[in-house]
């Protein structure tokens, strides 16, 4: 057996979507004989669990860092900050006690911050993109020419952006919102982009994404963008490798054989999941008809429901029409809280997806092979429908945020052609899903994931002075 491997710290942004792929990744890292240490926040630290049952206690390590103060901060860069004032210090003392400190800070892209703490250590910093190089090339764009568009009647106005592989046009309201609603001196935005940007004086950039996917907007970012060859592509990071997935991100709301009993009876591809993401609450309008057209289809669902947070409830959530569920007995399997998501996906009798195009959830999706059907809410959402559908070929569009709320009749009619086994859509799943597990079984990721180590392994420890 091979020594053990260089010491990295492991930051990811504490809320689902970041976390859950990043701790994936980790495992792979362990598997490849890293010592890791993981920064959580105690709301976070059971997610550990699955690791600490796998990973011998000298390569895997914690350090435990407080979230923010209780109070919710009124928007990301808000939090995004705090998140800074609290843990850069904290992180400055850690690293300068340890005698032989990690050789890396390996953090989500949200944390541009931790540049400036690796530069002062002398550090290398690694960034871990939990979202496309596809969105992550138009993050940069957005920040770098500080978008401003804050006229509700140019909702619709067209936004280009021709550096851009494929030159992509958005009508503005699917542009984040966070460059939309902020006045450009506006400290919060002001901060948000400064963070960002922090991230191109990075070492190196790990994308869970693969090059089959993506190749051109890889390629991109290495030569337009960071201008040299450390960007791997690693992707899609699911758990693998021995990992227990039934309790990804959190036990399952559900007792899991009960649910893998009720999907074992069904026939192949003849059910649709349905899901919205980790945080999304469906709104009033949104929740009745994805509940009528689910009872109007009459096809097979495994639905996910989110009910809000405290911080979430408003008047115009949504909340499940009375006597859905006995409507729809027999038919429907609904889960109030947390799915296990990977695992239905992974299941022969799932054949579609209805989604919010989270970019977990979309590479959840490619890899089961399911037919994706879009209605993305915000965030890079919009971007990973366009490589769905327009460049994939994978994806059926159904709805756009609030902005496009379809007819429930019309959503009955496209649940049920989504499981038409004849669909163009579906024999491209299949290949998809093909490309995308041979990327992370021996191809394409597993190179990439190879390298990424081997470059690891090959810093030097740093001395002490602040210049790499
Ligand atoms: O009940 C649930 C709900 C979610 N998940 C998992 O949680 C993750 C959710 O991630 P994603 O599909 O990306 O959606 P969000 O939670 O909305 O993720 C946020 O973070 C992503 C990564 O940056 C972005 O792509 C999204 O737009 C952003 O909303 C996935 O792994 C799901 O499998 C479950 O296992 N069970």
């Amino acid at each position: 057996m091979s020594a053990a491997g260089q010491h990295i710290l492991v930051y990811p942004f504490p809320t689902s979507g970041h976390f859950i792929p990043f701790l994936d990744l980790t495992h792979r890292l362990l598997n490849r004989r890293l010592t890791v240490t993981v920064l959580v926040t105690p709301n976070n630290l059971h997610l550990l669990d699955p690791l600490l049952t796998r990973h011998a206690s000298s390569s895997l390590h914690h350090l435990l860092l407080p979230d923010m103060d209780p109070l919710p901060a009124p928007n990301l860069p808000a939090r995004l900050r705090r998140l800074r004032d609290l843990h850069y210090p904290a992180l400055l003392q850690w690293f300068q006690s340890l005698t032989s400190p990690p050789v890396a800070i390996f953090s989500d892209f949200f944390l541009g911050w931790t540049q400036s703490l690796a530069s002062e250590l002398g550090l290398r910093r690694i960034v871990f993109s939990p979202s496309s190089s596809f969105s992550y090339s138009l993050n940069m764009s957005l920040c770098r020419e500080s978008l401003r568009i804050d006229d509700p009647q140019a909702e619709n106005q067209t936004l280009s952006f021709p550096d851009i592989p494929n030159s992509p046009k958005y009508p503005a309201y699917q542009i984040n919102s966070i460059y939309r609603t902020y006045k450009d001196a506006d400290p919060d935005k002001e901060f948000y982009r400064r963070n960002w940007l922090q991230n191109l004086e990075s070492w190196g950039v790990v994308f869970n994404t693969f090059s089959d996917l993506e190749a051109i907007y890889i390629d991109h970012l290495k030569k337009e963008i960071m201008g040299h060859d450390r960007i791997w592509a690693v992707g899609p990071v699911l758990g693998d490798d021995g990992l227990d997935t039934t309790n990804r991100g959190g036990s399952s709301s559900v007792p899991f054989q009960d649910l893998v009993a009720w999907l074992d009876s069904r026939d192949d591809n003849s059910v649709v999941y349905v899901s919205f993401g980790s945080h999304y609450v469906l709104t009033l309008k949104q929740m009745d008809v994805v509940a009528s057209g689910l009872e109007e289809s009459g096809v097979n669902f495994v639905w996910s429901v989110r009910e809000p947070k405290a911080s979430q409830v408003s008047r115009d959530h949504g909340v499940i029409p009375d006597g859905f569920e006995d409507r729809v007995a027999g038919k429907g399997f609904l889960i109030k809280g947390w799915a296990p998501q990977l695992a239905v996906l992974r299941h022969r009798a799932v054949g579609a997806f209805l989604t919010h195009c989270g970019w977990n959830s979309t590479l959840e999706g490619i890899a089961a092979g399911v037919v994706m059907l879009t209605w993305p809410m915000g965030a890079d959402q919009f971007t990973n429908t366009k490589l769905l559908v327009d460049e994939c070929g994978v994806g059926i569009r159904v709805g756009e945020s609030t902005q496009n709320i379809p007819e429930s009749s019309t959503l009955a009619r496209m649940l049920v052609e989504s499981l038409d086994g004849s669909r163009a859509e579906r024999s491209q799943a299949k290949m998809l899903s093909e490309e995308a597990l041979n990327a992370v079984n021996g191809g394409t990721s597993d190179n990439d994931l190879g390298s990424l180590v081997k470059a690891i392994n090959e810093i030097k420890p740093s001395t002490g002075s602040n210049k790499i």
